[in-house]
């Protein structure tokens, strides 16, 4: 039997997307895996090598933390941080479905990231940028796209500048790709649906939604 549908979340860095996330992967516990992705950023104070929140009972095992710690933590969704050499070795040996150059880092999806997460029969997440969007599009992975938007440049400016997570040239950078980004959403047929996340209750009510049919069925399959 096929498994659940992916899911691609995209949207400019600030809107949102780990927030509504981390909402999800509360609220539907043992339904979502995140697909982990490899940068070359430096980890931001809090953030973990290789944790997604697919592993949170594991983590909570290991060092005793409390749900309410993790969960409230800036970081849902960690990385593996790895050098440039080594991730550029890693796409040179096909380990990667998508990878991307942002704000002057490297981001990638590995194969073994996303079959991770579908061994467990669980709905993969992946967040990725508009050029993850499109070379995702070019494999067989046939995710559910969504795209999340903030309501405007002045409010995205306004979040990313009080997350205090980035110097002012990164902050400007994301900027800049959020201006294309918000354009390039408008496009027809790129996402299965856009989600303008202005009142936070709003927006994840929608994405519940568009995510239904794909709960239900890990769900029915546990039962
Ligand atoms: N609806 C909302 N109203 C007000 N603030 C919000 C809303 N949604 C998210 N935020 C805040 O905006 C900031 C950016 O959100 P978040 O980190 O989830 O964005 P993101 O899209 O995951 O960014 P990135 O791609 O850089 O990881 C956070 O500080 C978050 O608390
Ligand atoms: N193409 C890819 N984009 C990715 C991946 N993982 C994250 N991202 C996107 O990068 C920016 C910045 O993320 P941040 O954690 O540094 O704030 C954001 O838009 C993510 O969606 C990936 O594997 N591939």
């Amino acid at each position: 039997m096929a498994g659940p549908r992916p899911v691609v979340l995209s949207g400019p860095s600030g809107a949102g997307k780990s927030t509504l996330l981390k909402k999800l992967m509360k609220d539907y516990e043992g339904v979502f895996g995140f697909s982990v992705s490899h940068t070359t950023r430096n980890p931001r104070p809090g953030e973990e090598d290789g944790k997604g929140l697919n592993c949170l009972p594991m983590l909570l095992g290991a060092t005793l933390l409390p749900v309410a710690d993790v969960l409230s933590s800036e970081s849902s969704e960690d990385y593996h941080f790895v050098t440039r050499e080594k991730m550029q070795e890693g796409i040179d040996k096909g380990d990667f479905i998508e990878n991307a150059e942002f704000s002057g880092n490297m981001y990638g999806t590995s194969k073994q990231s996303i079959e991770d997460v579908q061994a467990k029969n669980l709905i993969c997440i992946l967040d990725v940028d508009i050029q993850g969007v499109r070379n995702i599009k070019k494999t067989d992975l046939n995710p559910i796209y969504i795209s999340i938007q903030p309501p405007s440049m002045e409010i995205l400016e306004k979040r990313l500048r009080d997350r205090q997570t980035e110097s002012e040239e990164s902050l400007q950078k994301r900027l800049e790709a959020a201006r294309i980004d918000m354009e390039l959403s408008k496009e027809p047929g790129v996402f299965d649906l856009v989600i303008i996340n202005d009142d936070l209750d709003e927006a994840y009510e929608k994405l519940k939604s568009v995510l239904s049919e794909e709960i239900q069925k890990v769900q029915d399959a546990k039962k």
